[in-house]
């Protein structure tokens, strides 16, 4: 499941993204930049009024000396921050420094910030693990000058999830995100998704947060596994989405001449999409954009010998959205038997429970 992470810079900012859902609370100084601490003081606030309804958790700007940087974590933490969010430093001594913080991360909940717009290397966070952080966070340092999937690739950002994964640390993905950006970075399965700007007033993250912004934002993340319920008003109108005739090229096959270069595979791909009630926005939509990330992730993660594989683990991935009811998937090898096409076509459902739930959603009113 994934966390919604609401960035506030006051009590009433804390409680408004508590009272519209936020799952984590993130006390954050939005106007001295990405990662802008908050005086420890108003920390204790926020903290106040959240009142453990949610975890709250604290930016600290790491003074660059371990000590004074151990003694920062300390204080956001004893000043009630569950969560100690810090930007790992650029400099060639950070991973000595990450060492150096692992009696605190015996202590304390450490998430190391990356930021994705300043190359990070993935390799630090095999050091963050030993160390016993929490988690990392990729965020963007240059606010204004994209999102994170401007930084990044979704195949890069699935590989971060991935490590996240298989070292055992929270992974969390940030970064001027836009309401369009969720459903994408879902596919990932991160822990968390942060958000300032998007919950702001026209989106600028130094506006005041704003309660529809934060709700369309909600909407958006599932809360939890779906279960069976009732079908609302639309029940059993379903729209098909589809990406036609997309050709990537791709390492595939299980003849030893296949390997070591690309070739030529066709994605035709049609989802059959649950129709909802609710606001004219994202959240009414299943995004074409799911289904070719989903494609780019596959095809990021190296050579695959048969054409079921992908297709199937296509059809996994773009079952994870709730909106969508089934899925039929064409993949075909363009450079086999030229000008003909090879490949296989197969169609997925998903389980009667859950589909009986997807049918039945719609989202809340602002
Ligand atoms: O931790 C999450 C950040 O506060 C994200 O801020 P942003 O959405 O304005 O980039």
């Amino acid at each position: 499941m994934t966390l919604m992470l609401a960035s506030v810079l006051s009590p009433a900012e804390a409680d408004a993204a508590v009272e519209r859902g936020a799952d984590i609370i993130d006390c954050k100084d939005p106007s001295r930049g990405a990662l802008g601490a908050l005086p420890l003081a108003e920390v204790s606030r926020i903290v106040e009024a959240v009142r453990g309804r949610r975890p709250v958790s604290a930016v600290v700007e790491l003074p660059h000396d371990v000590t004074h940087a151990r003694d920062a974590i300390e204080a956001a933490a004893d000043a009630g921050a569950a969560f100690v969010k810090f930007a790992l430093p650029l400099t060639p001594d950070a991973e000595e420094i990450i060492a150096e913080l692992a009696p605190v991360a015996a202590r304390r909940r450490l998430v190391a910030v990356l930021f994705a717009d300043l190359g990070p290397d993935f390799g630090v966070l095999d050091r963050l693990a030993e160390a016993g952080f929490e988690g990392a966070m990729l965020d963007t340092a240059h606010k204004g000058k994209g999102r994170l999937l401007d930084a990044m690739s979704v195949g890069v950002l699935a590989e971060f999830v991935g490590r996240c994964r298989a070292l055992k640390l929270t992974a969390g993905l940030a970064g001027s995100l836009e309401s369009p950006d969720v459903p994408r970075l879902l596919v990932m399965a991160p822990d968390v998704l942060g958000f300032r700007g998007a919950l702001c007033a026209e989106g600028e993250r130094r506006n005041a947060l704003s309660a529809s912004a934060v709700s369309l934002i909600r909407d958006l993340i599932p809360r939890g596994a779906p279960s069976a319920a009732e079908p609302g008003d639309h029940a059993g109108e379903v729209d098909h989405v589809f990406v036609r005739d997309l050709v990537m090229p791709m390492e595939i096959g299980a003849y030893g001449f296949e390997r070591g270069h690309t070739q030529r595979v066709r994605f035709s791909v049609e989802v059959e999409v649950f129709r909802t009630s609710g606001p004219d926005d994202m959240r009414m939509v299943f995004s074409y954009d799911v289904v070719m990330d989903a494609i780019k992730i596959i095809l990021a993660s190296g050579h695959i010998e048969l054409v079921e594989t992908i297709a199937e683990r296509l059809a996994e991935s773009i079952l994870l959205h709730e909106r969508a009811r089934a899925v039929t998937v064409e993949v075909e090898k363009l450079d086999v038997v030229p000008p003909a096409s090879v490949g296989v076509r197969i169609r997925r459902a998903r389980p009667a429970s859950v589909a009986a739930f997807a049918a039945g959603s719609s989202v809340s009113s602002l």
